[in-house]
């Protein structure tokens, strides 16, 4: 993988000074006793080799600083007092758990992003995530009651987490309770272990903010009741009971529209939707099925093959767009599972002009794996093609001009993260070219990634 390291003027200078002033400190001095020499920043100073930490700290501050200054500009007096509240707990270091209530669309992502260019944009460490949270903390996925984070005392990752100012945890509704008390209790150990106070505080004494919108996806238990997935949610953990409870009411993809007729269709739209979540629409025929009417006009009535008309209402001449970045970012096709979203991405990708590539990934078992006798049992033609969530496909196809979305988080700073929107712009035999289209932090990147 080919990636530039971006450091900021300030960036550079700490680590410069940090590095100097290594030199003092062997001898029983420092730069403090040389005035006027600048000190480096204390955090850089301990952690100049916790790569974990680097990586948090990499950031163009200046830009945030700038960017912060536009977002803080526009919050409305909503977002406002979130804000200022979050921030608040933040400066006076004693700790603080919120859950910011808000339907999709009233602005939680955009007071992140305003928290977030404050604190890094001034050198501290913010520690966001969304779905996959609980690998940035190591939570086991199969967590019980009792679980912890796999993070050892005093390692890098208990550094990180020691020095970060604020921990924002987005679509919390969707992950399982025991996720939380695991994060807590581990907080509890690495903050107590400096300072036994935090043992008693929630979550060691961090400033946590949670997110999310219980009318939508709670946690997913295979084959339980109704009460189990309750039971599972954030709202039974004990945790609950320290959460300061912030809502956000007003929509504001009201205003995104580029007309009126358009911002109608919306506010229908999310109308319709907010009335679903609230049980107000449709119901109940048992335990597993709704019955909800859809509304008229955003149905597809003329089918004759069900993903070509997906694909022709979703993304109308197809053709004459499809290397228009902006045509490509405002459309998606969602699909309830992997195989719907390998259909589409044949069909689509068999609408693209140009010769397809295919990447296969490695199929060899290591030979070092305890597991190393499965490969008598299974054989490799099967255990290709297996597929699952989070699990690769053996073999992906590409062409040039095919829009990809990130699975992994491949350099955080440079906001090439799970999620971000790419289009490939070359294909190589071993290495894959893409220009960024979407993602936080990035304008129009261009990233070159080698394939193993
Ligand atoms: N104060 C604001 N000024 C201008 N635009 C805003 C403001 N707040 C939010 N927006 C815009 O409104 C849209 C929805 O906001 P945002 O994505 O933050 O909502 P959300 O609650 O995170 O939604 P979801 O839960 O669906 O992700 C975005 O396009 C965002 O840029």
């Amino acid at each position: 993988m080919c990636l530039d390291l971006q450091l900021d003027d300030d960036r550079v200078k700490d680590m410069a000074l940090a590095e100097i002033e290594k030199n003092p400190r062997s001898n029983g001095r420092s730069l403090a006793d040389y005035p006027p020499m600048p000190l480096p920043n204390d955090t850089m100073l301990c952690n100049t080799d916790n790569v974990l930490m680097s990586e948090e700290l990499n950031y163009d501050r200046e830009f945030l600083r700038t960017q912060h200054s536009q977002l803080f500009s526009s919050l409305t007096s909503g977002q406002r007092n979130i804000y200022d509240m979050i921030i608040d707990a933040v400066n006076r270091s004693e700790g603080g758990v919120f859950f910011v209530n808000g339907f999709g669309g009233s602005g939680k992502t955009f007071v992140w992003n305003t928290l977030t260019a404050e604190l890094r944009g001034w050198g501290e460490i913010v520690l966001t995530g969304g779905r996959t949270t609980h690998s940035r903390f190591v939570i086991p996925l199969d967590s019980t009651e009792s679980s912890t984070c796999n993070i050892m005392q005093c390692s890098d990752h208990a550094n990180l987490l020691l020095h970060t100012k604020l921990i924002i945890w987005d679509e919390a509704p969707m992950a399982h309770r025991y996720y939380f008390e695991a994060l807590d209790m581990s907080l509890r150990d690495i903050i107590g272990y400096h300072n036994p106070e935090c043992y008693k505080k929630p979550f060691g004494g961090k400033v946590i903010v949670f997110g999310g919108d219980f009318r939508q996806i709670l946690p997913v238990i295979p084959k339980c009741f109704h009460q189990d997935i309750l039971l599972s949610s954030l709202n039974s953990s004990y945790i609950w009971d320290s959460c300061k409870l912030l809502t956000l009411t007003k929509n504001m993809r009201l205003c995104s529209g580029s007309s009126d007729s358009e911002n109608q269709a919306i506010y229908k739209f999310l109308e319709w939707i907010l009335k679903i979540g609230n049980g107000l629409i449709g119901y109940v025929l048992n335990e597993e099925e709704s019955h909800i009417t859809i509304l008229e006009d955003i149905l597809i009535h003329d089918v004759q093959d069900p993903i070509d008309a997906i694909v022709k209402s979703t993304y109308p001449s197809f053709m004459d767009n499809y290397d228009k970045h902006a045509y490509i970012r405002d459309r998606a096709v969602l699909a309830p599972s992997l195989d719907d979203v390998a259909s589409v991405n044949n069909y689509m990708l068999s609408l693209l002009p140009g010769e397809e590539s295919t990447y296969l990934s490695s199929d060899s078992i290591c030979t070092q794996d305890q597991e190393y006798e499965l490969s008598n049992i299974y054989t490799t033609e099967f255990l290709n093609t297996i597929s699952g969530s989070g699990l690769p496909y053996h073999e992906l196809k590409l062409k040039v001009g095919a829009p990809v979305m990130l699975l992994r988080n491949i350099d955080k700073s440079m906001g090439l993260c799970n999620g971000t929107c790419l289009i490939i712009t070359r294909l190589c035999n071993h290495v894959v070219e893409a220009v960024v289209i979407f993602g936080s932090n990035v304008d129009n990147s261009l990233l070159s990634y080698r394939l193993q």
